[in-house]
């Protein structure tokens, strides 16, 4: 069983858990469930904003842990005022650490767009994302089919949620695209072996159709890279480890956004 195999099997265990705990009704009952969403591409085009999708992320997979020793309000607050285009923040426990109360945190305490970053499996989800306060949700086309991606899509936009969808390769652009989607995210990272290459992003940039915000997500350490991904016509750098990884990620972001 590969790495995501493992961690889709384990989130199966965990919604099946949070529906028994939390009623639809419930969620809709949340402070955050009837509010106006952030528009992630009014914040990532904005020109004033750096166009960095800023991540919050204790641990991963790939390297363990990170970074446990901040907390989501020092790291948040000074990612926005750093500049961040939106703020990504994992929801998975078991792999990565993360808690819904932290995107519930970060809500709270920024007035940018917030990403409930986990695996996506199911439409429950999707209604929990709004009742936490997260404006963008991911749907990743490894561990989903086109029709799964349709229905959560379209679910996610009648709720006023924008959607990111995340692919590795052609085959996963081709097959899963439809209108419902905002963005499209391409990871550079290999979720089988973790293996990493940006030349993914520029490989599957001219793909793209012009009409969704292009995102290229992870192993973006330095700022000549974050121009050369501009120049092949990326709006967004999802940046999680590099910042994380050091004792303050918020003096990491401002002096990285120096470079820009
Ligand atoms: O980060 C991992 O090890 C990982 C393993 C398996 C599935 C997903 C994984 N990461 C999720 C992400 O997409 C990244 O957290 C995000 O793109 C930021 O990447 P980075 O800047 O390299 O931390």
């Amino acid at each position: 069983m590969n790495i995501l195999d493992k961690i889709v099997a384990n989130k199966k265990k965990e919604v099946a858990y949070s529906k028994n705990r939390t009623s639809y009704t419930k969620l809709e009952e949340s402070e955050y469930f009837h509010r106006d969403v952030y528009s992630f591409k009014d914040f990532l085009l904005d020109e004033n904003r750096t166009g960095i999708i800023a991540e919050f992320k204790r641990k991963s997979p790939s390297k363990g842990i990170i970074n446990d020793k901040v907390t989501v309000k020092e790291v948040t607050t000074a990612y926005a005022a750093a500049g961040a285009s939106a703020l990504s923040v994992l929801t998975d426990k078991q792999f990565f650490m993360g808690r819904k109360a932290d995107v519930m945190r970060a809500r709270k305490l920024n007035t940018i767009p917030v990403l409930r970053k986990d695996f996506m499996i199911d439409e429950y989800q999707v209604i929990e994302a709004k009742a936490i306060g997260a404006d963008i949700i991911l749907l990743i086309a490894a561990i989903l089919t086109p029709a799964e991606i349709q229905t959560m899509a379209s679910l996610a936009k009648s709720l006023g949620l924008n959607v990111l969808l995340e692919v590795h390769n052609l085959e996963e652009l081709e097959r899963s695209i439809n209108p419902n989607l905002d963005a499209i995210g391409v990871n550079n990272r290999n979720l089988a072996d973790f293996t990493v290459s940006v030349e993914t992003s520029f490989q599957l940039a001219k793909h793209i159709p012009d009409e969704f915000l292009k995102i290229s997500e992870s192993a973006i350490s330095n700022t000549e890279v974050i121009k050369q991904l501009k120049q092949a016509g990326f709006n967004g750098f999802l940046i999680g480890e590099n910042f994380m990884k050091e004792e303050n990620p918020g003096a990491a972001i401002r002096e990285f956004v120096k470079g820009l």
